[in-house]
């Protein structure tokens, strides 16, 4: 669906890109990530052919990504300097359709989709910022693209409209779009995926985190030994570190059963630690350099 290959790209004498490939063989959600002017705008500029590399190709469905051709099949969610502040929602979603001649049904169809349909009249001055990433979102679902490339979707937006977007985005793939989706927010990327590029010095480490659903807890207890023996008992995998017992949860029923073992065997349970995610905790091993201060 997308093949990115040898990309290079600089500004003067800044290389930010150096080489980069990678591909999206099926629809599937994949998550770019890397700090604050690691080109991950960059990239995906050149991807929806915004801004030419240096060097390299972008193959999108079979095809060139300069190709006409591809237009209605790719969409890209930018941030919200894109919007026009004195007009309304619903006006950017009808200039959307009138270039793609799709109906406006489906303008409210995806508004419906999105819950943007109460604010869909106001001017985008009067948006918040969660407002502006909603519309910003209907605007990039409304052609059903094949390719989705969403630049910090989740930017902005309160809890509820998080999850939302993040159900939304499964949804989505699981109808036969793949998904790139840039984000600082390693937790959320987390639910929606484990299929990481790392963006470090231009170039990409790509990641499958296959624990990543596995969720890792540390239980401090008042008799480590006694505890151990009554996890062995009912077949509970458990390590011991600092006199604390690690565990891996694949879901909540291998906790409830360790806390009910540790309960019913007169352990006491003094703290439990829920340890960082698995995307998270890559992201500090990759990035995360020591600062030898004079
Ligand atoms: N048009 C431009 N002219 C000159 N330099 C640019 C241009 N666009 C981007 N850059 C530089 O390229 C580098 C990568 O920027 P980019 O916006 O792609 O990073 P990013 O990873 O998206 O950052 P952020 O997480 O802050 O959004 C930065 O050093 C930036 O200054």
């Amino acid at each position: 669906m997308l093949k990115v290959e040898n990309i290079r790209k600089t500004y003067g004498k800044e290389v930010v890109l150096d080489g980069i490939s990678f591909e999206l063989p099926k629809p599937e959600i994949v998550a770019l990530v890397g700090p604050n002017g690691s080109g991950k705008s960059t990239l995906m500029n050149i991807i929806t052919n915004l801004t030419p590399p240096d060097n390299g190709t972008v193959t999108v469905l079979g095809k060139p990504n300069t190709s006409p051709s591809i237009f209605k099949d790719i969409s890209f969610m930018q941030d919200n300097t894109v919007l026009y502040e004195y007009l309304t929602g619903y006006d950017h979603l009808q200039f959307i359709a009138d270039v793609q001649s799709l109906p406006e049904a489906d303008i409210l169809e995806t508004s419906e989709i999105i819950g943007n349909k109460p604010y869909l009249n106001k001017k985008v001055k009067n948006y918040s910022l969660g407002m502006k990433q909603h519309l910003l979102l209907a605007m990039a679902i409304l052609n059903k693209p094949k390719l989705l490339i969403l630049d910090e979707p989740l930017n902005g937006l309160d809890p509820t409209s998080a999850i939302r977007v993040r159900n939304l985005l499964l949804q989505i793939q699981e109808r036969g779009t793949a998904i790139l989706l840039s984000s600082h927010n390693l937790g959320e990327i987390d639910q929606v995926t484990n299929k990481i590029l790392f963006l470090k010095d231009g170039m990409l480490i790509q990641e499958k985190l296959t624990d990543i659903q596995e969720l890792n807890y540390n239980i401090s207890v008042d008799n480590t030994s006694l505890a151990l023996s009554l996890l062995k008992e009912k077949e509970i995998i458990v390590s011991v570190d600092n006199d604390r017992l690690g565990i891996k949860v694949q879901n909540s029923h291998t906790l409830q059963r360790t806390l009910e073992a540790l309960y019913s065997g007169g352990v006491l349970i003094t703290d439990i630690e829920k340890k960082r995610s698995g995307s998270e905790e890559r992201y500090r091993q990759i990035y995360e350099q020591k600062v030898n201060l004079p």
